[in-house]
């Protein structure tokens, strides 16, 4: 099975450059203030960029993520306008009532973030699915966490076993090059996310961490 892998959380044209050389199919950029990789919208502008030419001149198809937290419609119009992202990646406790209101008001494919700590959590997916083009399975994050996610923490994987899903669907939380090969096969995974596992400091992406992580997670 071809497993679909976003690296999520890059900052920096290297970053963006080693993913797209690797493989990666998606990658994502973080608007959340708190977060040690959020972008002002300038920023991210100009790395998304920089990063469709230099997929367009490699020939690779990479799709670009723009990651919000509750965000008002203000921020969404601004991001959907300025930054013109293949997906929005919905990642705070959004409700599904909200979710058809973004998805009636912007032209942009929505991802549906939700967090993860029982068999009832990965059957609320259910109601966010028609209206999205792919769910993200996270972790709950520690209660003392200031983020949402990117913050490293786990699920137990056998939880998803048996979800189907109505689209390929991202397995998220706590991933790295060393246990991504074995979260697939438990989870039976079809695409995969990380943010902090190919890191080697809060925000400070490492090349060679996402090149293994590709190579481990493509191999799978
Ligand atoms: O990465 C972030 O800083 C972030 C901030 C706010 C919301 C979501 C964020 N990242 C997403 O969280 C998952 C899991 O992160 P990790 O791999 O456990 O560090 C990540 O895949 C992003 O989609």
């Amino acid at each position: 099975m071809t497993i679909l892998a976003k690296i999520c959380g890059i900052n920096s044209f290297i970053a963006a450059q080693t993913a797209i050389d690797s493989g990666a199919d998606l990658l994502g950029f973080i608007y959340f203030s708190k977060s040690p990789r959020h972008l002002p919208i300038d920023n991210a502008q100009a790395l998304m960029q920089q990063a469709r030419q230099h997929a367009s001149a490699r020939a690779n198809k990479v799709n670009l993520v723009s990651v919000v937290v509750n965000p008002d419609n203000e921020l969404l119009d601004h991001i959907a306008r300025e930054l013109k992202p293949d997906f929005i990646q919905l990642h705070g406790h959004e409700t599904p009532e909200r979710v058809a209101d973004i998805r009636a008001r912007l032209n942009v494919s929505l991802i549906k973030a939700i967090s993860v700590s029982s068999k009832d959590d990965v059957a609320t997916a259910r109601v966010y699915e028609p209206l999205v083009a792919h769910m993200l399975f996270d972790a709950k994050p520690p209660k003392d966490a200031t983020l949402p996610g990117g913050v490293g923490a786990k699920f137990d994987w056998t939880l998803m076993e048996g979800h189907k899903g109505l689209a390929p669907w991202f397995l998220a939380g706590g991933l790295d090059p060393w246990n991504v090969a074995d979260a697939i096969a438990t989870a039976k995974a079809p695409m995969v996310d990380v943010s902090s596992g190919v890191e080697r400091g809060p925000g400070l992406k490492d090349p060679s961490l996402i090149t293994q992580f590709l190579k481990n997670a493509k191999g799978s």
